[in-house]
């Protein structure tokens, strides 16, 4: 048996995600761009390249990883490039995005070669996260006013519109993209490109796929652009689990069991929206699943169990795959779990596992 802890990434579930990806793209004719912000675990990228036109990034780092990778088309964003790192981003991308015409201007000479696109902050988004929201008061994300955009019309072939956060509402997604036709559709109009940036769900279970198909391609028409998504979660969503080991029961007025792993270190996105873990829950024995580091809160949430737990059972955790293995940390020392790949025909295969060495050079 593989020791836990480790991220369990299964390929068919990645396989049947890619088949909704590649229905969309067929159907609407945008291309589709993985986020490597959200997965970056790039021994699964070869269940994905058939199935994706490329990845975009938020750093020199991503942009370097998907460039190798991935391969393909390669978007090049960042909220702000320091003058060191522009050479070496226009050698890796297809496409550099600027957060702002500022950095446009200060890049302009060393960008000339390659298509240049801004980001374009709608001014509304569809996030119920404040910490999430890229039109929040006094965002930093794009440029907004559509007159200044006019002036930048001529080094640009396109624009980058984030402003979708786990939206799985089509009626929702049409209705904010007729405000951005309705608002922005003159400069649209002169452009090559435009991505819709991610956070459209759309591989998720009773999506209407057709109709945002058939949305998209109105849209590229309407304008006359190449239209690209970003997705990062809806790629791998439901297609991994952090697979854990109970270590020690205890009681304090609920059952707690603790398990060999830490949220903070291992599910970090849990803490930061203050989420409960998704597991399976059925039986009337109910535990609190908690972490191993000595954060008081480190608590995955609750599940409730057919049969008494007893220590050395093994639990797992769902949703592990976006914004989860990209934050994973050395908090207290914690192990961090292996990454296994569950293989089409079953087997398991370990790529990549985590011991002190990694710790002590993550530390100086
Ligand atoms: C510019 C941009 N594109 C794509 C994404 C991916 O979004 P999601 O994982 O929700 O699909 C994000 C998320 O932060 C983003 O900021
Ligand atoms: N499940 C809690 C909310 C997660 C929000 N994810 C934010 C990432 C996203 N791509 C964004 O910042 O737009």
């Amino acid at each position: 048996m593989m020791e836990t802890p480790y991220y369990l990434i299964d390929r068919s579930k990645l396989a049947a995600n890619m088949a909704k990806m590649d229905y969309l793209r067929e159907a609407s004719g945008a291309k589709c761009l993985l986020a490597l912000k959200c997965f970056a675990t790039w021994p699964v990228f070869d269940t994905m390249r058939d199935h994706m036109d490329g990845t975009t990034s938020s750093s020199l780092y991503e942009l370097k990883l998907g460039h190798e990778k991935f391969g393909k088309e390669t978007h090049a964003y960042s909220v702000a490039w320091a003058d060191h790192e522009i050479d070496e981003a226009v050698s890796y991308a297809d496409k550099i995005i600027f957060n702002s015409a500022s950095q446009l201007e200060r890049f302009d000479n060393k960008t000339a070669n390659i298509k240049r696109g801004l980001r374009l902050n709608p001014g509304f988004s569809t996030s119920g996260f404040d910490l999430a929201d890229p039109s929040r008061k006094f965002s930093r994300l794009g440029e907004w006013d559509v007159e200044k955009l006019h002036l930048y019309a001529d080094r640009i072939s396109g624009v980058m519109i984030h402003y979708n956060c786990e939206n799985d509402d089509f009626d929702k997604f049409s209705t904010q993209l007729e405000r951005i036709e309705d608002e922005f559709g003159s400069f649209l109009q002169k452009l090559e490109w435009v991505s819709l940036g991610g956070g459209i769900h759309f591989t998720g279970e009773n999506y209407p796929l057709d109709k945002l198909a058939a949305r998209l391609k109105a849209f590229a028409e309407k304008f006359g652009v190449q239209v690209y998504l970003e997705p990062g979660e809806a790629a791998i969503t439901g297609t991994a689990s952090l697979e854990v080991t109970v270590l020690d029961l205890l009681e304090n007025e609920k059952k707690l069991a603790i398990v060999d792993s830490s949220v903070e270190a291992h599910m970090l996105d849990l803490l930061i929206y203050r989420e409960s873990a998704r597991m399976e829950s059925e039986g009337e024995h109910a535990y609190m699943i908690c972490g191993k580091s000595c954060l008081a809160g480190d608590v995955f949430g609750e599940r409730s169990f057919k049969e008494p737990l007893k220590i050395g059972d093994r639990l797992s955790i769902g949703d592990a795959a976006g914004y989860t293995l990209v934050k994973k940390n050395w908090f207290n020392g914690v192990k961090m779990p292996s990454i296994v790949i569950k293989e089409l025909d079953g087997s398991l295969t370990l790529c990549r596992e985590f011991g002190y060495d990694e710790f002590e050079s993550s530390h100086g």
